[in-house]
């Protein structure tokens, strides 16, 4: 999915911060009576009122509310006599991204750790694109506990296992760049290949950028004395945790949207922190459940380098003087 990141902590974006990004637009109400039998007939070209009305066990929609707040998707609510659905569409894409969202969306569902939408269906729009219905999740006024952000997040680590080793099923986007997912069965092979080595040459590509293509393929590989005494088990990941993507429920609950999902070292899912504003409370409770593994520390900027990179692949040279600053700083540590 495509994301403006907007951090308060960011220096390049902070003018963006946008005041109620969950906000509703005006509803629009629909007639209320029965569906008649013209209605019927055109429900095959309307996917998404058939799914509602058909496996969403609902007999009428009662209103069609569009939802701001995304950047590439068209998102509303459908309120109906058998409670609300969430829906994107999207009018040019197929429905690979959305899969691969729904993917990930019920890998993280089926951890029974932190609150996710359910993902009901996705599909194909009759005029091209496709959509996706979700769970509609009525969001509350605060951002949530950290404490216990920090505890379902780490829940959900513990529970995401995978017995294929690094990667996911399918491919998906992180921001609108491509995520490859090959799986892997080495974990430093996989991060270099599918994370790092595919930003620095998306650099080199569009910006013709070397300096940092040379230098950070030089840091990939040398990255082993960062993880010596490290036992990395791949665990499911959210992928693209930053603040636009965390929320809570009514009851207070955390809630994780728009998942960028992998099964990875767990330590890569701060990659995104620098736009996210966990706390010490949060980082206290999340290594309660999944104890902090040595060299943390010297990882932490790693991590946030793919990151990094991406958003100067995405936003342009703002980003650039950070990552090629981390990939520099590291050579220096390494020696290399
Ligand atoms: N299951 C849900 N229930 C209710 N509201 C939701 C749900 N999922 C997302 N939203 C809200 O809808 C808005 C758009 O969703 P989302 O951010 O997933 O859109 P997008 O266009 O796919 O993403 P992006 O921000 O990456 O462009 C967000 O502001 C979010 O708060």
């Amino acid at each position: 999915m495509a994301h403006v990141r907007v951090s308060l902590s960011s220096p390049f974006l902070g003018s963006l911060v946008s005041s109620s990004p969950r906000s509703l637009r005006r509803p629009f109400p629909l007639p209320k009576s029965a569906p008649s039998s013209s209605t019927m007939a055109s429900l095959g070209d309307d996917p998404i009122r058939e799914w509602i009305l058909t496996e969403g066990k609902a007999t009428e929609i009662t209103r069609i509310s569009p939802i701001g707040g995304g950047c590439i998707n068209h998102a509303s609510r459908y309120d109906t006599d058998s409670g609300s659905f969430f829906v994107k569409t999207n009018r040019r894409i197929g429905p690979s991204m959305f899969e691969g969202e729904a993917l990930g969306l019920s890998a993280m569902y089926a951890t029974q750790s932190i609150h996710v939408p359910r993902p009901y269906k996705v599909g194909p729009l009759p005029t091209g694109g496709s959509f996706i219905i979700m769970e509609f999740i009525e969001f509350g006024s605060s951002r949530g506990n950290q404490s216990v952000l920090g505890k379902k997040l780490a829940e959900m680590h513990k529970a995401g296992k995978s017995s294929k080793g690094f990667g996911f099923d399918v491919d998906n986007t992180i921001g609108s760049t491509p995520q490859i997912n090959n799986w892997s069965s080495d974990w430093i092979e996989f991060f270099v290949e599918h994370r790092l080595g595919y930003q620095l040459k998306l650099a080199l590509d569009q910006y013709r950028d070397s300096t940092i293509y040379e230098k950070g393929q030089r840091l990939s590989k040398n990255l082993q004395p960062l993880f010596e005494g490290v036992v990395i088990e791949p665990c499911l990941l959210h992928g693209d945790l930053w603040s636009g993507n965390i929320s809570s429920d009514k009851n207070g609950d955390p809630v994780i949207l728009d998942p960028a999902c992998y099964y990875g070292h767990n330590e890569a899912e701060f990659g995104m922190s620098w736009c996210a504003g966990f706390g010490g409370s949060f980082y206290s409770s999340y290594f309660e459940v999944m104890p902090k593994q040595p060299g943390f520390e010297k990882r932490r900027d790693l991590y946030m380098l793919y990151h990094y990179l991406n958003h100067y692949n995405l936003f342009g040279s703002g980003y650039r003087s950070s990552a090629l600053s981390i990939i520099e700083d590291y050579l220096r540590m390494l020696k290399v």
